[in-house]
């Protein structure tokens, strides 16, 4: 059986760190479903981490909706989240129609960004299940900053947190904030809170599955590299052209042969 809202809801009153990672392609959705995460989430981040776009605002639907469908194909367990891209929740009936478009293509639920009450009760009034994210949100800030470092700005986040859940999402995202914050905002919702920068209170964590692979150069601080697959590609890459251009790839048992009398009939006339 799949996982659902009321899954993660239980981890959370049970003090079970729930488990999420950003995924963008079928063969890792079939790993990180067998490894058992809770949440698999198709992030805008794909913008940035496999498609090379310069920002999570150029992300359209149709590219979510790309990725999603193929990640969907290989999760059977894990809860399957789809972020609403940039300018796709401008008001109510757009919000709707972008998230029931999501839920077509495979999303369990749908994640978006800001202090966004009525676009979350409209959702949720129509049966589509939200997640929040709070914090640094990449679709409204040009550049990463820890936010919710001063009183006014984490009393901002406190109270829109709980107007979120007010408002009817099922799961909050806490992104760049301080532990403390982290800690505070997660004590006061009954929804789980799943952090990424967020320190170690929140409900769950979420990571960008190139980051936490090792697929990119460089270490941000709030991740951790639990795999030096970047590394592996290289090598594996290097190593191939090596041996092809030395010849020692491929060998004789990589090759198909013909039976000899037709390869004899078939010289006989070329040679
Ligand atoms: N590869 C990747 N990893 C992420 O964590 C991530 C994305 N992409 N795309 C969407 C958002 C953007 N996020 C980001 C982006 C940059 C920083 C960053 O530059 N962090 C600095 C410190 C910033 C600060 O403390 O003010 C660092 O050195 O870690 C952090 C989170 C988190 N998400
Ligand atoms: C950073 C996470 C939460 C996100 O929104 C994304 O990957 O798009
Ligand atoms: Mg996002």
């Amino acid at each position: 059986m799949a996982k659902t809202i009321n899954d993660l809801r239980r981890k959370k009153q049970n003090a079970q760190k729930i488990t999420m990672l950003t995924c963008y392609d079928y063969p890792t959705a079939v790993l990180q479903d067998q490894a058992g995460l809770d949440v698999i989430f198709v992030g805008d981040s794909l913008g940035t981490n496999e498609l090379g776009y310069a920002h999570e605002t150029a992300v359209s639907l149709d590219d979510i909706r790309h990725h999603l469908k193929a990640v969907r194909r290989g999760v059977k367990q894990a809860y399957l989240l789809a972020d609403m891209p940039f300018k796709t929740y401008e008001n109510p009936e757009m919000a709707l129609a972008t998230a029931q478009d999501l839920i077509a293509h495979g999303a369990d639920g749908v994640k978006l960004e800001g202090f966004q009450e009525e676009i979350v009760a409209y959702l949720h009034n129509n049966g589509i299940e939200v997640c929040g994210h709070l914090g640094y949100t990449p679709q409204s800030h040009n550049k990463a900053a820890v936010q919710g470092k001063t009183f006014d700005s984490a009393k901002k986040l406190v109270d829109g947190a709980v107007s979120l859940q007010h408002a009817g999402a099922s799961m909050l995202v806490l992104e760049l904030v301080p532990e403390e914050l982290g800690k505070l905002i997660t004590g006061k919702l009954a929804i789980p809170t799943i952090g990424i920068g967020a320190g170690r209170f929140t409900d769950g964590q979420v990571l960008i599955v190139q980051d936490m692979l090792g697929i990119h150069s460089g270490q941000l601080r709030h991740s951790k590299n639990f795999g030096q697959v970047g590394e592996m590609m290289l090598n594996a890459f290097q190593t191939y052209t090596r041996e092809v251009e030395t010849g020692e790839f491929p060998q004789p048992a990589n090759a198909r042969n013909m039976k000899s009398e037709e390869l004899e009939r078939l010289l006989k006339i070329y040679s």
